[in-house]
């Protein structure tokens, strides 16, 4: 089971927040377009809308292979999130989204061949475990009458291969701004429908957080 929250804002008066809104049909974009698409049309003094949807994904508690009637247990492997906003006049733009995605590769990652000066000290790593937190946000073209669902599963799929590779053998990555542009480029040829892709990964080895556009 899912369950979702939104969050809507708009220049004028209104901040209204559904949470945990259980439904198992429930499609994050149309939802998101159809408030934006309320505002908009209900209340003239509106000038702007953006609302913000995104999964909660719950699963329910199993004990020695028995569902159990009423628990349940938040097993977040990248979260569902989209965005619809609107200036009035404008053009309606949507963005999907996944966050909080953790992956680690255990070996076939390294860091070299980076620029060296008098002041570098880090030495090139040919094998280390690479492991990261992924968030990316991308926007949809022109066209409204997509399959949100199929892209977004598509999208995570590019993302999963061009991290690890093939199953049998891996891919060896010589940094992890390599690994992030492998995945932005597999993401843009496999996926026509996405117009620009934002990537972020944060680093967990050093904490740091690189980011590309
Ligand atoms: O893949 C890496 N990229 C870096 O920019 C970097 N910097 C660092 O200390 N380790 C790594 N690893």
């Amino acid at each position: 089971m899912t369950s979702f929250r939104c969050v809507c804002y708009t220049n004028f008066l209104f901040s209204i927040g559904i949470s945990d809104h259980y439904q198992s049909n429930f499609h994050l974009e149309e939802f998101a377009i159809d408030i934006c698409n309320h505002f908009m049309t209900t209340f003239c003094q509106v000038a702007y809308v953006k609302a913000y949807v995104q999964e909660v994904p719950w699963q329910r508690l199993h004990e020695d292979g028995v569902p159990h009637i009423h628990s349940f247990i938040c097993v977040p492997d990248g979260i569902r999130f989209c965005e619809a906003e609107q200036c009035r006049n404008g053009p309606l733009i949507v963005f999907g989204g996944i966050k909080d995605l953790k992956l680690m590769k255990t070996t076939q990652s390294g860091f070299e061949g980076f620029y060296k000066n008098e002041h570098t000290t880090l030495p090139e790593r040919h094998d280390r475990i690479l492991c990261g937190e992924l968030f990316c946000k991308w926007s949809y073209g022109e066209c409204k009458d997509f399959d949100f669902n199929c892209i977004w599963k598509k999208i995570r799929e590019c993302i999963l291969e061009a991290f690890a590779g093939p199953p049998d053998c891996g891919e060896y990555s010589r940094s992890y701004q390599k690994t992030v542009n492998c995945i932005q480029m597999h993401v843009l040829s496999r996926v026509s429908q996405v117009s620009s892709f934002l990537l972020m990964m944060f680093y967990f080895n050093n904490s740091e957080c690189l980011m590309h556009h």
